[in-house]
């Protein structure tokens, strides 16, 4: 069955396709966007395995033209080096204005297409096929595209969306049970900051750490709803001018943590929801959430398999400069998003450098 969910946005609205074997389908819903022949396919050596052969058969018998560009595969890669690869490929395969770029892979990929699509020729169209629960719940929806710069993460960047998003949960199946859990990471930011329904069902759930321990049902709700939450977002905030900054609940320490590991040791998920625990204790010094919800929190971090402390290898004392090229920073301050409840957060300005030291040196791991 497929479910569409709609990302209404001023300029070009586009769609979420969700479907069990979508990924034989992709070339089939190309073609209704208008597109010129030429394809180029980006994705990293072991996704390719696994997909590539299917997503070629499926644009070529649509009859688009591709050609593959295969990427070094993780987060270390997310450079411009990569990005390089991407317009070479591109220049190769004599991409046209009207040619798109389709990623398939994780959100690396899909963050590295998307930035070469929004910059070669000033601007291609590109598709979004996610294979990490991660990509699909956040990263391939909303249009932040972007590399990360040696001093922090991210910093190099455009806003371009997709054009069309194609899920198929049925590539869940060979995905790392790790990389399942780093996205079960951004599934319960929604939950957090937005949608209390999805929070309660993740906690009623016996087990969320792993996609075999899901019923199909529970899967369905995850992928629909966190899709939804994003789109709802990002229909109302495209550029971040306001409530868009939510998303990035748990993400100013969480992106602090990551680089300061040299996105190795922690995978972003992973970072993300050390960053959501750290949050949530400011909140709670803050008075702006109680204990339970707090504890709650915790709680479900931990049942999803996910790390709850920093790495004892980082010092508190480098995360604190590292905040400061948080692209949340206004006027010098750096902005938090806290939980006010479960299910809604707000952001803020008011957190004091000389409280945030100790609270953190609370949460290292020894
Ligand atoms: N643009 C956004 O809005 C947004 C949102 C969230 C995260 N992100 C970015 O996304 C990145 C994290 O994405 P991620 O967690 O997908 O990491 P990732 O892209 O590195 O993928 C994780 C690992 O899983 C492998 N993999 C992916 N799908 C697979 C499959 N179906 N079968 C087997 N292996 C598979 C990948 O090869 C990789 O080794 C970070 O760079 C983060 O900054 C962007
Ligand atoms: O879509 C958004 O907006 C987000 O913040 C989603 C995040 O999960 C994602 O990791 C994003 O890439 C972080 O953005 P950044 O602007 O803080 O680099
Ligand atoms: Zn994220």
């Amino acid at each position: 069955m497929k479910s569409v969910i709609p990302v209404e946005l001023p300029n070009q609205s586009y769609e979420i396709a969700i479907a069990p074997g979508g990924l034989d389908f992709l070339g089939t819903w190309m073609q209704g966007l208008g597109l010129g022949q030429r394809v180029l396919l980006v994705s990293n050596p072991p996704i390719f395995e696994h997909y590539g052969e299917r997503a070629i058969a499926s644009l070529t018998q649509a009859g688009f033209v591709v050609s593959p560009c295969l990427l070094p595969e993780g987060e270390q890669h997310k450079n411009l080096a990569s990005i390089q690869q991407i317009y070479d490929a591109a220049l190769a395969h004599h991409l046209e204005r009207s040619s798109c770029m389709v990623a398939l892979g994780g959100g690396v990929i899909g963050d590295m297409t998307g930035f070469a699509a929004a910059t070669w020729l000033r601007g291609l169209a590109f598709v979004q096929v996610p294979t990490s629960l991660l990509a699909m719940v956040d990263a391939s929806v909303g249009g932040k595209t972007g590399v990360n710069h040696p001093q922090g993460k991210n910093l190099i960047g455009a806003f371009h969306q997709p054009r069309l998003v194609v899920i198929d949960p049925d590539v869940l199946n060979t995905l790392p049970e790790r990389e399942f859990r780093a996205g079960m990471a951004e599934v319960i930011k929604y939950g957090i900051i937005w949608d209390a329904d999805l929070f309660e069902q993740l906690d009623a759930a016996p087990r969320v750490d792993q996609l075999q321990a899901l019923s199909p049902e529970l899967l369905q709700t995850i992928l629909t709803r966190s899709c939804q939450a994003k789109a709802e977002v990002v229909s109302q905030d495209e550029k971040e001018a306001g409530v868009r900054a939510l998303l990035n609940y748990g993400h100013t320490i969480g992106h602090a943590i990551e680089s300061l590991t040299g996105y190795s040791l922690v995978n972003h998920g992973e970072a993300v929801a050390v960053g959501m625990v750290a949050a949530g204790a400011i909140a709670l010094t803050h008075n702006l959430w109680d204990e339970t919800a707090n504890t709650r929190q915790t709680q479900l971090i931990e049942k999803a398999g996910l790390p709850t402390q920093i790495p004892s290898a980082v010092r508190v004392d480098d995360i604190l400069p590292v905040l400061q090229s948080d692209k949340k920073v206004k006027d010098g301050k750096v902005r938090f998003v806290l939980p006010t409840k479960i299910g809604a957060a707000t952001i803020t300005s008011q957190v004091e450098m000389t409280t945030l030291r100790p609270l953190l040196q609370t949460l290292v791991a020894s």
